[in-house]
């Protein structure tokens, strides 16, 4: 049998780019009020073009309304409308917005296949460098978004982002911390080992990850998270072939959404798909689409989002995963 590598067919929409975070990586944010958020509408345009194609995930993006401000509650709402619009047009929702209270977070979860958020590194010596000015970053606050979604019975995707100025210990610490939840709550399909990559709106010059040490990463993670989870990497951010074969070798078996543009690194295209399918072939990997949460969760979610699977499972886009 072929040895299967995994990825999600998606694409991404983003409410707002206006973030009162100002992590000093971040190529995604704009500063408060200076942004138009996404319409409905216009989101219904884009989604009708790309019904009855593969595409299955949206991956819901934003920018950070802080908890206190007046326009909290609008900037949650409209997250919401996206979302269930999405799911009413036979798509399946995944969100990553950031730091979500209980209640956001119940709500949002009976509108989502499954939710993410990046643990990024949980040494308090960041919040002095890199998330100096990011609230949101709080690694306790982080933490406990996870134990949050696993009381919630939530599928859910984190991660930890590399090259931020974090020691090789610390990458390990997050990711036994993330283990530990998994062992708690086995809410966690996946984690992602994001290497920071440099964009072209970057204001502070910050370290990057040397790409060369991410398939020692991998064997590191794959040592370190239960068997239940799958690690994820993200193939644009992998500029070398080879690094990328070798991080497969490693243990990492999935490829995460792609989607025509990556919100979060637009300088980093995505190879073509048979450009991608032919890389992996050359060792023997098969490259295979999946939905954005695995069969195990289904009985977690609400009937709508069981129909909305059930579908998907249906169509011949997806017969491949029937064989994971
Ligand atoms: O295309 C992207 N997808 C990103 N995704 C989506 C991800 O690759 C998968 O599509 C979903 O996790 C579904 O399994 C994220 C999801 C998270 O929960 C947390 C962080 C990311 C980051 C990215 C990203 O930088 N680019
Ligand atoms: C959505 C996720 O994207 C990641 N992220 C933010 N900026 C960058 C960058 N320049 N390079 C790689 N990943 C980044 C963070 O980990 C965030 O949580
Ligand atoms: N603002 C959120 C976070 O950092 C998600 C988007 S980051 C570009 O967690
Ligand atoms: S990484 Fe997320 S939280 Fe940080 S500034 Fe960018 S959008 Fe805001």
């Amino acid at each position: 049998m072929t040895k299967k590598i995994t990825y999600s067919p998606a694409y991404t929409l983003v409410p707002t780019y206006e973030c009162f975070n100002r992590c000093t990586y971040c190529n995604f944010r704009v500063d408060p009020h200076q942004d138009s958020w996404l319409t409905l509408e216009k989101s219904r345009t884009i989604l009708q073009k790309l019904q009855y194609k593969s595409v299955c995930e949206i991956l819901i993006l934003s920018g950070e309304v802080h908890p206190q401000s007046s326009r909290r509650k609008a900037w949650f709402q409209h997250i919401y409308d996206l979302c269930q619009l999405a799911l009413s047009m036979g798509f399946l929702p995944h969100t990553n917005v950031g730091i979500l209270s209980f209640a956001e977070m119940e709500t949002l979860k009976t509108v989502n296949a499954s939710m993410g958020l990046m643990v990024e590194q949980i040494t308090p010596k960041l919040l002095e460098t890199v998330h100096g000015h990011s609230p949101s970053k709080l690694p306790s606050l982080r933490l406990q978004q996870l134990e949050w979604a696993g009381q919630l019975k939530i599928p859910f995707t984190t991660g930890i982002l590399l090259g931020i100025g974090e020691k090789e210990e610390d990458s390990w610490h997050t990711l036994e911390a993330i283990a530990e939840l998994e062992q708690k709550w086995h809410h966690i399909q996946e984690v992602i080992l994001q290497p920071h990559q440099l964009g072209s709106k970057q204001k502070l010059e910050v370290s990057t990850f040397p790409i060369d040490k991410l398939p020692k990463m991998v064997a590191k993670a794959r040592e370190i998270l239960p068997n239940s989870i799958t690690i994820q990497i993200p193939p644009n951010l992998i500029t070398d072939p080879r690094c990328l074969l070798d991080c497969l070798e490693a243990g990492a078996r999935d490829l995460g959404g792609i989607s025509p543009k990556d919100e979060v690194n637009p300088d980093y295209s995505h190879l073509s798909h048979q450009g991608l399918v032919d890389l992996l072939a050359s060792k023997g990997w098969e490259l295979v689409p999946r939905l954005p949460v695995y069969p195990h969760y289904y009985n977690w979610l609400s009937s709508s989002l069981q129909k909305a699977l059930s579908t998907w499972n249906n169509s011949s886009h997806f017969q491949p995963l029937l064989s994971i």
